[in-house]
């Protein structure tokens, strides 16, 4: 059993199966990446890209665990093993062979004040049941280190687009996440803006019970309002001012934040789209105010008003294709699960706040 392991630690090339399932709770993004070489000499290709969305009863279950009001012990432990199970048969119907897993888990709750994090997604499951070694829990070593043990994705982005400069990468996703590139990687920086379409969403979901607001429809129909966005301006500025290293998550930005803002259930979303291109333009100009072109990935990369409004501040947004777009997060896990058994270091401490470098990610053996 070793043995094959151990074979497995000397081979350049691996075929890595990447599992990212997002804050936005819609399902598992399942990238086949082959991998070889490490650090700025790594070389992927992308073999297969499939995202399999969620049961309606399992991605309300997520949404239900992230909620500490009415989430309990028994939902979380329960929930553990039922979301690693639903991956398994998700990844069993794809007939796919791979050398390793990269397995990011569900990300159900983020405290980064108070240096504690928990995805869940029973790894043990995955490495039984499916017969490989599985590479997990990759934000938990950064907290022991201090750091926010997030943005993690930002070492995919130093190691592929480090070489640009004036360039930032723009991860919309439920939350956005930014990374300005730089050769040097101690010199790279990454934090997270605040919402990406966790806020649309909520609205979305709550007035037109769709999932999100497909292609900007709603949003082209409505109008910005002023007042709103003021207000909003008011609620998010100590999170916008803020200096990295700084993350967030649904914790904060979910339907709460929305009280006590009265308006028409399209203009709200259209305000809502104008305040998240806002929100990343002033996180920018504060932060990072050197960048000058943004590369585009995430679901929100799909919605025109959005880019739009961001281009609008003056930016230079490229969107790669579609796939990479929707791929991206997914290629980066298995790249950081190739990285652990390379014994590489992945976390960015002038990124996260770590005290150190270090190898990110545990390791679940099938055997
Ligand atoms: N065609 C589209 N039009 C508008 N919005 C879209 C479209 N496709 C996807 N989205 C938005 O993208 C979201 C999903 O994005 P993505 O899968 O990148 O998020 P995630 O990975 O779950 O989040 P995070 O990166 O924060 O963990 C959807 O909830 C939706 O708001
Ligand atoms: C704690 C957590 O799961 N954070 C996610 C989330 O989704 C986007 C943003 O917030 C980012 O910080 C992070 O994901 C990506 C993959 C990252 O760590 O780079």
């Amino acid at each position: 059993m070793w043995e094959k392991f151990l074979k497995l630690l000397k081979k350049d090339e691996r075929v890595v199966l990447g599992l990212m399932s997002g804050t936005s709770a819609d399902g598992l993004d399942i990238a086949l990446v082959k991998v070889s070489g490490k650090t700025q000499d790594l070389r992927f290709s992308l073999e297969f890209f499939k995202s399999i969305p969620y049961p309606k009863d399992l991605r309300e279950k997520i949404i239900r665990a992230y909620n500490p009001n009415v989430s309990t012990v028994k939902d979380i432990t329960e929930l553990n093993f039922a979301l690693a199970r639903e991956h398994v048969k998700m990844i069993k119907g794809l007939g796919l062979q791979f050398d390793l897993i990269g397995y990011h888990g569900q990300t159900v709750y983020h405290m980064p004040e108070a240096g504690a994090t928990l995805q869940l997604g029973e790894a043990d499951v995955l490495a039984v049941e499916l017969g490989v070694p599985v590479v997990h829990s990759f934000r938990t070593k950064d907290m022991a280190l201090g750091g926010q043990g997030a943005p993690i994705v930002s070492y995919f982005d130093w190691v592929v687009f480090g070489r640009e400069s004036g360039t930032a990468t723009l991860n919309i996703g439920g939350i956005a996440n930014l990374t300005y590139l730089s050769k040097k990687r101690e010199n790279v920086i990454a934090f997270d803006t605040g919402p990406g379409n966790c806020l649309i969403d909520v609205v979305v979901n709550k007035y037109y019970s769709q999932p999100f607001d497909i292609d900007g429809k709603i949003a082209k129909k409505g109008k910005i309002r002023d007042d709103v966005i003021e207000l909003l301006m008011m609620k998010d500025a100590d999170y916008i001012e803020k200096s990295p290293p700084k993350t967030t998550g649904r914790e904060r930005y979910n339907e709460e934040f929305l009280d006590g803002i009265k308006c028409p259930p399209k203009d709200l979303v259209r305000t809502l789209t104008r305040f998240t291109a806002l929100s990343i333009h002033l996180n920018i100009k504060k932060h990072v105010p050197k960048t000058k072109k943004l590369i585009v990935t995430g679901g929100g990369a799909f919605n025109p008003v959005l880019t739009d409004d961001i281009r609008s501040f003056g930016y230079e947004v490229e969107i790669p294709d579609k796939t990479f777009v929707e791929a991206k997060e997914a290629i980066a896990i298995a790249v950081l699960a190739n990285e652990f058994l390379n014994g590489v270091t992945t976390n960015i401490p002038n990124v996260t706040g770590a005290e150190r470098e270090a190898t990110l990610g545990k390791l679940s053996l099938p055997f």
